[in-house]
């Protein structure tokens, strides 16, 4: 299997304090993948580190095998848009397609202008007279326009609104189907990640959770309700992931491996779900760093 982007016992710190920790997975080429954590998590520290703008304090990142700090050649592969959008505010869009020819060994001017002119961005106006939500969208064209392999994300929908949304995901994995690229996106909008993304990254408290593939997730994920438990085993459960109790009965969302016990009513769950629970402070061990993709 091609794989786009591998850490190993990743660590990165600020001072003292590691924002990101013993960080392992990896993710197979093609395909969207969503990264989910509360504010803080390390999901920007994990871009920056993919794009080679920060050096690891501990283990690796890999970006198709190769180091993006240690190994420049690497980068034309990569695009990156980082979570304010920066771009030059007094150049118009069609000057920032044109630099970006100027800039880019393989640049795809006619895709980033016919992108722009589907929005109705106006070209000839300077980016910094644009609203937020048209400056992201230019900043997406100009990511796309470099044909990057890998394309790095940082809350990209966050100052779209809810059209202007599903049309930039609807684009995105249209262009991920086309062109074969590896996105990873970071958001805090779960719906949003469940119908755009084949796989998903959670990171909390500067650690990966959970990371897999999105229909193996919710597959291998149950809510049971039943008798009061107090963590004990449970037939055909292989970890609870977060537990409610009344005084008689609990609410489980458990990963399940085989036939769960009859005294349980079990109930599918949806991905949001699942999320909610691993970024939540479970009563057990709710850690889970392999990355399990599907054969
Ligand atoms: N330049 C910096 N200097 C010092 N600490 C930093 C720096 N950048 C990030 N941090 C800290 O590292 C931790 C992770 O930050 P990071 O920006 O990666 O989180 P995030 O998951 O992207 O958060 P958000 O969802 O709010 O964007 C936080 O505790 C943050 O305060």
């Amino acid at each position: 299997m091609d794989i786009a982007l591998e850490a190993v016992q990743l660590g990165k710190r600020y001072g003292r304090r590691w924002a990101l920790q013993g960080c392992s997975f990896r993710l197979p080429a093609g395909g969207i993948v969503g990264l989910v954590g509360p504010n803080g998590a390390g999901k920007s520290t994990l871009l920056h580190l993919a794009v080679g703008l920060l050096r690891p304090d501990a283990g690796d990142v890999r970006v198709f095998g190769r180091s993006p700090y240690d190994d420049p050649a690497v980068l034309p592969d990569i695009g990156f848009v980082a979570q304010d959008t920066p771009l030059y505010r007094d150049f118009t869009a069609a000057e920032l397609v044109q630099l970006g020819g100027r800039m880019n060994a393989r640049w795809d001017a006619a895709l980033a202008r016919e992108r722009l002119g589907q929005l109705g961005i106006p070209p000839k106006l300077p980016v910094g007279k644009l609203s937020g939500g048209q400056r992201a969208q230019v900043a997406l064209a100009l990511a796309l326009a470099k044909r990057p392999r890998l394309l790095l994300l940082d809350e990209p929908v966050a100052s779209l609104d809810p059209l202007a949304r599903r049309e930039f995901l609807q684009s995105l994995m249209g262009s991920v189907t086309d062109s074969g690229t590896t996105v990873l996106l970071s958001s805090h909008l779960l719906a949003d990640l469940e119908r755009a993304c084949d796989h998903l990254l959670v990171l909390r408290a500067s650690r990966v959770r959970l990371a897999g593939a999105v229909d193996d997730l919710v597959a291998t994920h149950r809510q049971l309700v039943g008798p009061r438990h107090d963590g004990e085993p449970i037939a055909g459960v292989g970890a609870v992931v977060r537990a409610r109790h009344t005084e008689r009965q609990s609410t489980l969302l458990a990963r399940v491996d085989g036939v769960v016990d009859p005294d349980w009513t079990v109930h599918d769950v949806t991905l949001e779900d699942v999320i909610l629970a691993y970024l939540g402070d479970g009563e057990t061990d709710t850690t889970r760093t392999d990355w399990e993709v599907p054969a």
